[in-house]
Parts: structure tokens; C-alpha cells; sequence
């Protein structure tokens, strides 16, 4: 079932509309592609509506902050509620400074459907205490509640990636083993699910099951990509992606 779906998925080839940062674009884009989606990667707010309505879903990540990058995120967000396009939301280092909180907090003023960050930016959004450093994940306790907690304050889902994914509608949450430990060494991972969980959002499913699907997917292709080598993980992973589902539609089904 799931294997079919993902099959449907790579013959429908969605757009995702993705606002990423000038340090991973390049790696989004080409997960997207061998993963069986289209990336388009807008740089102008004036074109952001026209974008968004071409788009299937649309991710937009606070890794780079300035303020045209802040004024193409508003216009692309605001874009995609006009449009009802599946919003992903990447809240990348949001602990870092006040101007990523200041940016979130105004994102996040309307609905989105869905927020992917690792444990440290997930616990900022949830309210609680953070350890993040940087971009990385510091140590977090009780993960499956911080995932809850952050699902059910911003009334959207929730990945909270890590060595354990949690995915969360604030009412159920669920833990997805899977991964590689290569993967937080790799920069660009966590932008990557983001932008692969929007494309999962077209799926003819409830928006719950596709994130568990989409989360599930990538990292059971994060285990296959690991040969061992860091160096090699990206373009492993990108291979795997490109294959067809069916290579790894076991791995996906026993990981529910
Ligand atoms: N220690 C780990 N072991 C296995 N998989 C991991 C580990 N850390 C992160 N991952 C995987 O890497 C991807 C990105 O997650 P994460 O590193 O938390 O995001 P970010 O890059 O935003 O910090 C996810 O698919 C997650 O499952
Ligand atoms: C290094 C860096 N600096 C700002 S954004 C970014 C990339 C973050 O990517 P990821 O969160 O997927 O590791
Ligand atoms: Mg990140």
C-alpha cells in the first residue's frame, strides 16, 4: 500500500515550492528531484503568488535571515494560506538569536501544517527549555511530549527529528526508529526531510499518515545510504531515493 503510494507520488512528480537558505538549496533541490518531486526554489517576493499557485505544497526553512530572505518567506507563506497549499515550516536554529525567534513568531502568527525541526528547535517552539547549539541538537528530555506539546500550542503536526523521529498531531504521537548516525554530521539532512515531508503532504492520505509515511521513508533510505563513509552518505542517499520504492518497501512497511 505504502509502496504504491509512493509509486503514485513519482509519477505525479508534485512541485514543492521551496524556500530553503544559500547553504543547503543546492542539496534540497536535488533530494527532491531523485526522490520523484519537482523543486523550484523562488528568490523574489514579487513572483511568490504566481509560484505558490503553480506549487503542490510549499516548505519555507529561517536557515538564512536577512531581509529580503524575511520579506520572500512572508510573501510565500502568506501565498500559500491564500492558496491552501500544504505549509511546511523548517524553524532552522531558532534559538540562536532573537531575530530567527522574532521571524517564527510572526510566521507563525497564522496556521501552517506542518513543523520539522530537531529536538532543541522543537522544544523552543514548544515553550520548554533548549540546549541547541546552532544548527544542532543539544541533549533534550521527553521528546514524544515535546513533540505533543509543540503540535498542540501551534495546532499543526509536529516532526521532531533525531536519532528517534516522533511525529505528532498533539493527540497522538508516534516514535520512528531509522536514520543513519552519518546523518546530523551531514549538512542539510534536516532541510532535506522538511522539503521531501511537504511533497508527502500531496498524498491521497490524512495529513498524519503522510508524515508518518514520508518520516519512516527517508530514514529507512538514510539506513540503506550509510556505507560507513561519511563522504559517501549524500550521493548514496540521493541513489536510493532515485530507486524504485519497491527496493525498499519492506524496510518502510515493518517500520510502522
Ligand atoms: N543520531 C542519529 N541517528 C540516526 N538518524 C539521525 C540521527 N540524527 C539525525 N538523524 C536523522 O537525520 C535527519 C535530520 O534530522 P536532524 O539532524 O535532527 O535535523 P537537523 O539537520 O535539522 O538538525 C532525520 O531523518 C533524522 O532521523
Ligand atoms: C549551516 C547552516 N547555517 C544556517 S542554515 C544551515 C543549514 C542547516 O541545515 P540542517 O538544519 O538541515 O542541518
Ligand atoms: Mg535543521
Amino acid at each position: 500500500m505504502e509502496v504504491q503510494l509512493i509509486t503514485s507520488l513519482q509519477q505525479r512528480r508534485p512541485l514543492v515550492l521551496a524556500v530553503t537558505n544559500f547553504i543547503t538549496a543546492g542539496a534540497v533541490a536535488n533530494c527532491l528531484s531523485a526522490a520523484g518531486m519537482s523543486p523550484l526554489m523562488p528568490s523574489d517576493p514579487a513572483e511568490a503568488a504566481e509560484l505558490v499557485a503553480l506549487a503542490d505544497a510549499v516548505v519555507v526553512n529561517i536557515g538564512s535571515v536577512g531581509a529580503e530572505q524575511a520579506a520572500l518567506l512572508r510573501a510565500v507563506v502568506t501565498a500559500a494560506r491564500q492558496l491552501k497549499k500544504p505549509l511546511v515550516l523548517d524553524p532552522v536554529a531558532v534559538g540562536a538569536s532573537q531575530a530567527r525567534r522574532q521571524l517564527i513568531t510572526e510566521l507563525l502568527a497564522g496556521p501552517v501544517t506542518l513543523i520539522r525541526g530537531n529536538a532543541s528547535e522543537i522544544a523552543v517552539l514548544a515553550g520548554a527549555a533548549s540546549h541547541g547549539h546552532g544548527i544542532d541538537a543539544g541533549d533534550e528530555p521527553n521528546l514524544a511530549q515535546v513533540a505533543a506539546a509543540c503540535a498542540k500550542r501551534h495546532a499543526c503536526l509536529v516532526v521532531l527529528s533525531g536519532p528517534v523521529d516522533y511525529v505528532s498531531d498533539g493527540q497522538h504521537t508516534k516514535a520512528l526508529p531509522g536514520g543513519s548516525p552519518l546523518m546530523p554530521k551531514v549538512v542539510g539532512t534536516g532541510d532535506m526531510l522538511s522539503a521531501f515531508l511537504a511533497g508527502c503532504l500531496t498524498l491521497p492520505m490524512a495529513p498524519l499518515a503522510a508524515a508518518e509515511l514520508g518520516t519512516a521513508y527517508f530514514g529507512q533510505a538514510g539506513v540503506q545510504a550509510d556505507d560507513g563513509q561519511l563522504g559517501h552518505w549524500l550521493s548514496n542517499f540521493l541513489t536510493v531515493l532515485a530507486q524504485a520504492p519497491h527496493d525498499f518497501g519492506k524496510a518502510v512497511q515493518t517500520n510502522d
